[in-house]
C-alpha cells in the first residue's frame, strides 16, 4: 500500500435519550452550560440510534460530513468547537501491521471524513442531535486515540448539543450543570445501567416527523430572555425534583417516578391523567421535549399491552396503513395487546375509565416501542462501516 493511500476508520453506534427532568434554558450558549441539572433515560439503540463513521487518510484534503446521505457542512461553530476539542486531545497511534503510524502533532493536520445515519427522522424531537454528536464525539474520539473517559468526553458532546452529554452512558443519567465559567465540571454521570430497571416500556407516539418548527435551542434562548418563571424553576423547583428523581431510580418507585417525569413535562395528557386516576397508582408517565412527540413510559409489559391498546383505539391508522409500519420497535408489545392485523384495532374496547374517548383517526403517525437501552459502542466489524476502505468516501 503507498504511503499515502491509507484510510483509517471506525464505526460507532449511539443511543438517544429522553429527559425526564428537563434541561431548559442555558447559562452560557457558546459553551453550552444549562441553568439547571437534567436527568434522562437512554433508549434502546436496537430502535433509535445513530451510526457513525469517521476516517482519516493523508489523501483527504478537508473535512467532510455527510448526513444521511446527503453532504453538509461542518462549518458551523458546534461542529467546529467539537473537532478541535477531540483533536486537541488525540494522542500517537501506531498500526503496525498497515504500517499506519500518527503521532499527537499529525493528528492536527490530518483531514477526517464522517458518515453518520440516524434511524428514526432528524431534526423532528426524536432528539436526533442527542444522540448524532454523541456519536460524533464518540467515534473521534476512538478514532484520534483520546483517551478520556465518558464523562470528560460528556462535556465535549455537550459543546455539540446539550442533550447529547447523557447519551455517552445507557441506562439513566445525570447531567450536572456545574459551577465553573469553563464548563469543566458540566458532565454527564451515570445514575445507573440498563439493567436496573428493565421492566420499564417506553412507547413514543411520533405526531410528526416533519422537521420541527421552532428548535430547542431558540425556544429556550426565548424562555431565557421572557420569562422570570424559568429562573424560579431552575432555582427552586428542579433541585427538588432532581434529588426526588434520583431516589425514585435508585428505588425503582415508579408512582414517584411518573408523577415526577409528568409534573416537569408542559403537557397534560388527559387520557393517562384519566387512567392514572382510575387506577389509583400511576401505570403510564407522559413527556414531551420541544415538538409535539408524546413519550410514554410505562412500569412494565402488562402495563405496556394495556397502554397499547388505548392509544390505538384514540389513534387508529388509516384504513390503508401497513400495521407493520405502524407500531415499529419491539412488536412483542403489539403481540401481548391482543393485536395481529387492522381489523384488530378496529374491533377495540374504549377505554372503561373513559368510555366516551373520540377515535382521532391518522393524528399519529407511527407508534415507536422501546425500552431503556445501553450507551455508546465501537462496531468492529468492517461491513458495518459506512466508510468505503480504499476511498474514504460513503460506501
Ligand atoms: N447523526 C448526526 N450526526 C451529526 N449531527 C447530527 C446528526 N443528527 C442530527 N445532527 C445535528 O442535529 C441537528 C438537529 O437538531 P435539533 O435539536 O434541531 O433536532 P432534534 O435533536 O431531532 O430534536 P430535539 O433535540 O428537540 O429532540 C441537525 O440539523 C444536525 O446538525
Ligand atoms: C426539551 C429538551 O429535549 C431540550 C434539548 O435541547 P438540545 O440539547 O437539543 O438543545 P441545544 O443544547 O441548544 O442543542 C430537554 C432535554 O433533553 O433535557
Amino acid at each position: 500500500m503507498a504511503a499515502d493511500k491509507w484510510v483509517l476508520s471506525v464505526t460507532a453506534q449511539t443511543p438517544t435519550n429522553i429527559a425526564v427532568i428537563k434541561y431548559w434554558g442555558k447559562r452560557d450558549e457558546e459553551l453550552i452550560l444549562p441553568i439547571n441539572d437534567s436527568i434522562s433515560v437512554t433508549l434502546d439503540p436496537g430502535h433509535l440510534c445513530t451510526t457513525t463513521s469517521v476516517a482519516v487518510s493523508p489523501a483527504f484534503t478537508h473535512d467532510r460530513i455527510w448526513l444521511n446521505g446527503k453532504e453538509v457542512s461542518l462549518s458551523g461553530g458546534r461542529f467546529q468547537n467539537v473537532l478541535r476539542e477531540i483533536r486537541s486531545r488525540a494522542t500517537d497511534y501506531e498500526d503496525e501491521k498497515r504500517g499506519i503510524k500518527i503521532t499527537k502533532k499529525e493528528w492536527e493536520k490530518l483531514r477526517v471524513h464522517i458518515v453518520s445515519y440516524n434511524n428514526f427522522p432528524t431534526a423532528a424531537g426524536l432528539a436526533s442531535s442527542a444522540a448524532g454528536l454523541a456519536c460524533l464525539v464518540f467515534s473521534l474520539a476512538k478514532l484520534m486515540n483520546v483517551k478520556e473517559d465518558h464523562s470528560q468526553l460528556s462535556a465535549i458532546a455537550r459543546q455539540g448539543s446539550g442533550s447529547a452529554c447523557r447519551s455517552l452512558y445507557g441506562g439513566f443519567v445525570k447531567w450536572i450543570m456545574g459551577k465553573e465559567d469553563n464548563g469543566s465540571d458540566s458532565v454527564a454521570v451515570q445514575l445507573a445501567d440498563e439493567k436496573h430497571w428493565d421492566d420499564l416500556v417506553v412507547i413514543i407516539a411520533v405526531v410528526s416527523s416533519k422537521q420541527k418548527e421552532t428548535s430547542s435551542t431558540s425556544g429556550m434562548r426565548d424562555t431565557v430572555e421572557t420569562s422570570e418563571l424559568i429562573k424560579h424553576r431552575a432555582k427552586e423547583v428542579v433541585p427538588k425534583r432532581i434529588k426526588e428523581m434520583e431516589a425514585a431510580i435508585a428505588k425503582r418507585d415508579f408512582p414517584s417516578f411518573a408523577r415526577l417525569a409528568c409534573a416537569d413535562s408542559n403537557q397534560i395528557i388527559s387520557g393517562v391523567e384519566k387512567w392514572n386516576r382510575h387506577e389509583g397508582t400511576p401505570q403510564v408517565a407522559y413527556t414531551f421535549d420541544a415538538g409535539p412527540n408524546a413519550v410514554l413510559i410505562s412500569k412494565d409489559r402488562k402495563t405496556a399491552a394495556l397502554l397499547l391498546q388505548r392509544l390505538l383505539f384514540q389513534f387508529p391508522p388509516q384504513s390503508d396503513a401497513d400495521l407493520n409500519s405502524y407500531v415499529i420497535g419491539d412488536k412483542t408489545i403489539l403481540k401481548d395487546a391482543g393485536i395481529e392485523d387492522l381489523k384488530d384495532i378496529e374491533d377495540l374496547a374504549p377505554p372503561p375509565e373513559n368510555a366516551s374517548t373520540q377515535r382521532c383517526r391518522g393524528d399519529v403517525s407511527y407508534f415507536i416501542c422501546t425500552k431503556p437501552g445501553r450507551g455508546p459502542v465501537v462496531l468492529a466489524d468492517e461491513n458495518q462501516s459506512l466508510i468505503n476502505p480504499e476511498t474514504g468516501l460513503p460506501k
